[in-house]
């Protein structure tokens, strides 16, 4: 990546005292600012002191120990990415080099930190491929727990390895190795992903959940208590389980705007009859093929879009008669495309990804 940085001009370039040891480089295109290089003939390296005057360096005592933007290129800094799906946001890992990844789950889960770390709602490695796939995705929710499966992610990764491989302005697709098996997401050519997302598995053992089936081996509109309070629940796994409730027994439609995720959503996810816990989506019909969704997701709480979450909440709704196979579904982050097809039984959604920025953090 240090290659793939152009030196810039920085003469122009200012630096608050507060944020000059948190992020090292910022930009919404590639190339972007090397703000210390020493390749570059135009550089002024500024010191900021304390009382926040900005000081040629020639002027500074030079110190023996090298400071920490010297420093930020060598083997003790972690190099990421931080792309969004519809606000869905993440750190992407370059880890090619080795089938494990480069930081725990609980170095994952500071750095999703919002306030003391980058922000994020989960960590993505780009591993090598197995079993005959171009690579292999794995991914650390904020919480440091390990999901099969990320909708948002997934096109985030896409978007993330034609960079790495310098696969740009064409139409793209690969096959990548999940948790939940063998995804091919397709880069098209007006930048948006659509993503193979697989057929959704509905028997209540393998989704999991102690539910009991009610339709073939599925659970469909079955009654779950939560709180008090009989919800009507749907439960599918894209690899990673959801539960989708279209609103509670005998009440009216849902209105997703006044729910408190906060309150109810850990009470779903934790609930006993999820045994691996769940990602729960609350649903409203504005039409057989407009959904409005609200997601609680598993190791992460309220995203602002789930893209397996989407999936799922389509099958849901066609298993229960709300909607067509073709939908929009509307996410607080925006509007995911989703197709359940028939022919295939497979699962296929459309949406963005963009990058965010990059840099370097110590590991
Ligand atoms: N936001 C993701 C799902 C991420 C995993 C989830 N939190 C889980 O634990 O299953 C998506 O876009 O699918």
């Amino acid at each position: 990546m240090a290659e793939a940085i152009a030196a810039a001009a920085t003469t122009s370039l200012s630096i608050k005292p507060s944020t000059r040891h948190s992020q090292l480089f910022l930009s919404s295109t590639f190339p972007i600012l090397r703000m210390n290089s020493h390749k570059n003939p135009n550089f002024r390296p500024l010191v900021v002191s304390s009382s926040t005057s900005i000081e040629s360096v020639a002027t500074q005592k030079t110190s023996s120990k090298a400071s920490f933007l010297d420093q930020r290129e060598g083997s003790r800094y972690l190099h990421f990415v931080k792309y969004h799906g519809l606000g869905n946001d993440f750190i992407l890992v370059d880890n090619r080099d080795s089938s494990e990844p480069k930081i725990t789950p609980e170095k994952a889960a500071k750095l999703c930190d919002r306030n003391f770390g980058i922000g994020a709602d989960g960590v993505i490695f780009a591993l090598p491929g197995i079993n005959g796939t171009d690579y292999t995705m794995r991914i650390f929710n904020s919480d440091g727990s390990e999901p099969e499966m990320c909708g948002n992610g997934v096109r985030c990764f896409a978007r993330f390895i034609a960079e790495l491989e310098n696969l740009h302005g064409k139409k793209l697709s690969f096959a990548v190795h999940t948790g939940a098996g063998l995804i091919v997401p397709e880069i098209q050519e007006d930048g948006k992903v659509k993503v193979d997302m697989g057929e959704p598995v509905l028997k209540a053992v393998d989704v999991p959940t102690k539910l009991a089936a009610n339709k073939n081996d599925a659970v469909v509109k079955s009654e779950l208590v939560v709180d008090g309070v009989t919800w009507n629940v749907t439960c599918v796994s894209m690899g990673n389980p959801h539960c989708v409730t279209f609103g509670i027994k005998g009440g009216q439609d849902l209105q997703v705007d006044g729910l408190n995720l906060a309150q109810i959503g850990p009470k779903f996810e934790h609930h006993e009859v999820f045994p691996a816990r769940t990602n729960t989506e609350f649903v409203q019909v504005n039409s057989p093929s407009h959904l409005k969704m609200r997601v609680w997701e598993r190791g992460a709480g309220a995203t602002l879009a789930c893209g397996t979450g989407a999936c799922a909440t389509v099958v849901a709704a066609v298993l229960e008669g709300h909607a067509g196979r073709n939908c929009t579904v509307d996410l607080p982050g925006g509007p995911l495309e989703i197709e359940w097809r028939e022919e295939d039984n497979h699962v296929y959604m459309t949406g963005p990804a963009e990058m965010v920025f990059y840099g370097s953090v110590p590991l």
